[in-house]
């Protein structure tokens, strides 16, 4: 059962979410980067469990232990770079019903048909959100050294069940609507605890989960994310573009469910002559004037930003009784789900499609660079 991803930049993500650790081996990594280790310590904190009634209330601190890959300077060396994150809060419990009657939703009855009775399922096991610590602490250390080659990335909660936040200034490319979407990167990046370019929305959202959880229920939500300062060019076609490499690794996500790029499905309803992206020359450089494209043709960057949109289904862990089946006796069931769940996994999801965009494309420098022009 491969958990890897990538090409020239290689992740593995291993353990289980009541395991001793999860943590993840990166390969490929470029040289030479110092590791700003506070960085990515804030960074894992904004996908932390626990931070509030819209989280599951499991308390772990979520520090990433990088155990190698590093020199005495705190650099990146060449060797495999594995992290390691402990899991303090387990509570297993909280799971003995279920070790025979799945979670409808969850991934409890696939394991089952795959391994029959050989999964770890307490805390979701090895299909847990824990899970994307790991990925968040491989993608913190990419989005440092994409830093250093201008690539930002940003990523906010465009909506959850019915409420919309103000979405990402990225459809459009000229200069003020790059201006804004700038502005809104630097609004996000502000230490705010809930990731919404409008407080108002945050505020709305935040109640249509309390509302669902009051209600034994859950919700779910978009993501929306995007990068600046991809070069053009990048990128490979068919198999391993832009839209494919970031798709992988936002499926790798649980609870994903949908991934679009640029107007996305809109743009099934639009015609040619309001989709495409006209190009125009800007400071000697081909600019597309719009970007409906989502920053890749082809599977290669165009140089504008990058902006793709997860989708993430309703927590499958709600606390009302739900049908299912009791796989020991080969009988009907009624379940009751105990324990610590998040109302709402697409608020800690935020950072996570920062960290895979950033793992994505990272891979895509590294792996399909432009050609040098003869
Ligand atoms: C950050 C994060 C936190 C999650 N927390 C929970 C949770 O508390 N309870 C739960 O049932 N599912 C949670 N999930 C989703 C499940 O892990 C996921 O639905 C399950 O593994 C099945 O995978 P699938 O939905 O992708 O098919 C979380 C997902 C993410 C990304
Ligand atoms: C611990 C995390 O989230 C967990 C994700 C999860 C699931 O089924 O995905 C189920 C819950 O696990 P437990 O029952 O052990 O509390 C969440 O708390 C985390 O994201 O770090």
């Amino acid at each position: 059962m491969p958990s890897t991803f990538g090409n020239a930049l290689r992740v593995t993500v291993f353990g289980q979410s009541h395991s001793q650790a999860v943590g993840c081996v990166v390969e490929g990594l470029p040289s030479g980067h110092v590791v700003d280790t506070e960085a990515l310590g804030r960074f894992m904190a904004r996908r932390a469990p626990g931070q509030g009634p819209w989280t599951t209330p499991r308390k772990e601190a979520d520090l990433p232990r990088i155990v190698s890959g590093l020199n005495p300077g705190g650099a990146t060396c060449g060797a495999p770079l594995a992290v390691v994150i402990e899991n303090t809060n387990t509570r297993s419990r909280d799971y003995d019903n279920l070790m025979a009657v799945p979670r409808p939703g969850h991934a409890d009855y696939t394991a089952w048909a795959k391994w029959h009775g050989n999964q770890d399922v307490p805390g979701g096991g090895h299909f847990s959100g824990r899970l994307t610590a790991p990925l968040c602490a491989a993608g913190g250390i990419a989005l440092q050294i994409l830093a250093g080659h201008g690539v930002r990335v940003g990523a906010h909660l465009l909506s959850v069940a019915d409420v919309r936040d103000e979405p990402l200034c990225a459809l459009d490319n000229a200069p003020a609507s790059r201006a804004r979407l700038e502005s809104q990167l630097d609004a996000l990046a502000d230490g705010r605890t809930f990731p919404t370019i409008d407080a108002a929305a945050g505020k709305a959202m935040l109640a249509a989960i309390d509302d669902a959880r009051r209600e034994l229920d859950s919700v779910g939500g978009v993501v929306e994310c995007v990068a600046t300062g991809m070069p053009a060019g990048v990128g490979s076609p068919m198999f391993d573009g832009i839209e494919n490499l970031i798709a992988r690794a936002a499926f790798g996500v649980p609870a994903v469910k949908g991934v679009e790029f640029g107007r996305g499905f809109e743009a099934a309803r639009l015609r040619g002559s309001e989709d495409n992206d006209p190009y125009r020359m800007v400071d000697g450089a081909v600019t597309p004037v719009t970007n409906n494209a989502g920053g890749a043709l082809g599977g290669i960057t165009t140089g504008a930003p990058v902006l793709f949109r997860m989708a993430l289904k309703p927590t499958s862990s709600i606390s009302r009784p739900q049908e299912s089946v009791d796989l020991t006796s080969g009988s009907d069931a009624t379940l009751e789900v105990h324990g610590r769940h998040d109302p709402c996994v697409a608020t800690r999801a935020v950072p996570v499609a920062e960290a895979i965009c950033a793992l994505a494309l990272l891979d895509a420098l590294l792996s399909f660079p432009p050609e040098p022009q003869a």
